[in-house]
């Protein structure tokens, strides 16, 4: 068993007990649920930096990161280093995050978010949008058509902005339609843990302009980007190299100065 199938495991446990324990008729009246959402996806198409930065404390492929960080300090940071969107793993197993750390993030700054997380049920949908959440990731390799369908036009009519992650040309191919509005490619093989800058520059021609292109993980230098940016790519998720700083919020912003300079 693969770590992505153990974690697609848990997270099926734990999105059914949750349901047994707040309807989803409850999480339909909370107060943010009818707010007004930010599209990630147009900040990336106007932005020359791109950045998608991460509240990170661990993962699966690095067992500490970061645990000493508040998420309020994170996300005031990130915003005012100028990133154009944040990213929140709200997966508490394998990564230390929560629901909590999206809400915190919503509370602090007014930038686009991503809930980070393994979404194998519209439920979570529901609560990405009732805690704060603009953008959903849908993973494809651990999702069928049907379901990349089914839960990309929940979405959309929520006004979710929809983020697909692909690693391969198959994964690729299965998902395209018109419900998505972001194509990211994880340079990271989430079965092994190896890092490839090269699994974005191979995918990004199999990719229909129309969608905005985001490349994650493994991104560490400016260096980096500039490589990438050639290949169309618009986003740049980041997590780890900033939030194994002191100041995710400081690295962020001496980041963008140095890409933008
Ligand atoms: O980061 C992991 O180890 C990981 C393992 C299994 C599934 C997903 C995983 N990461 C989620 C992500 O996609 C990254 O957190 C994100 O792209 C940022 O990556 P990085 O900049 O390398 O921290």
């Amino acid at each position: 068993m693969t770590i992505l199938d153990k974690i697609v495991k848990d997270k099926r446990n734990e999105v059914d007990l949750r349901k047994s324990l707040i309807p989803t008729s409850q999480i339909e009246k909370s107060v943010l649920f009818a707010r007004d959402t930010i599209s990630l996806a147009e900040r990336l198409k106007n932005s020359t930096s791109g950045i998608i930065a991460e509240h990170k404390r661990r993962s699966p492929s690095k067992s500490t990161i970061n645990q000493n960080l508040n998420t309020q300090d994170v996300a005031k940071g990130y915003e005012n280093a100028g990133v154009c969107g944040m990213s929140v793993l709200t997966d508490g197993k394998y990564f230390g995050g929560s629901l909590d750390d999206l809400l915190t993030a919503r509370a602090s700054c007014n930038l686009p978010l991503l809930r980070k997380e393994f979404i194998i049920d519209e439920y979570q949908i529901l609560e990405a949008k009732a805690y704060g959440a603009d953008v959903i990731l849908l993973i494809a390799s651990i999702l069928t058509r049907y379901e990349i369908k089914q839960f990309s036009e929940l979405a959309k009519s929520l006004h979710l902005d929809v983020l697909l992650e692909v690693h391969n040309e198959e994964e690729l191919q299965k998902s395209i339609m018109s419900s998505l509005d972001m194509l990211g490619v994880n340079n990271r093989n989430l079965k092994t843990f190896d890092v490839s800058l090269n699994t974005s520059k191979q995918l990004s021609e199999l990719i229909p302009n129309g969608f905005v292109k985001v490349s994650e993980s493994g991104i560490s230098s400016v260096d980096a980007i500039k490589e990438l940016q050639p290949y169309g790519y618009q986003g740049f998720l980041i997590g780890e190299s900033f939030m194994k700083t002191d100041n995710p919020g400081e690295s962020a912003s001496q980041f963008i100065k140095q890409l933008e300079a």
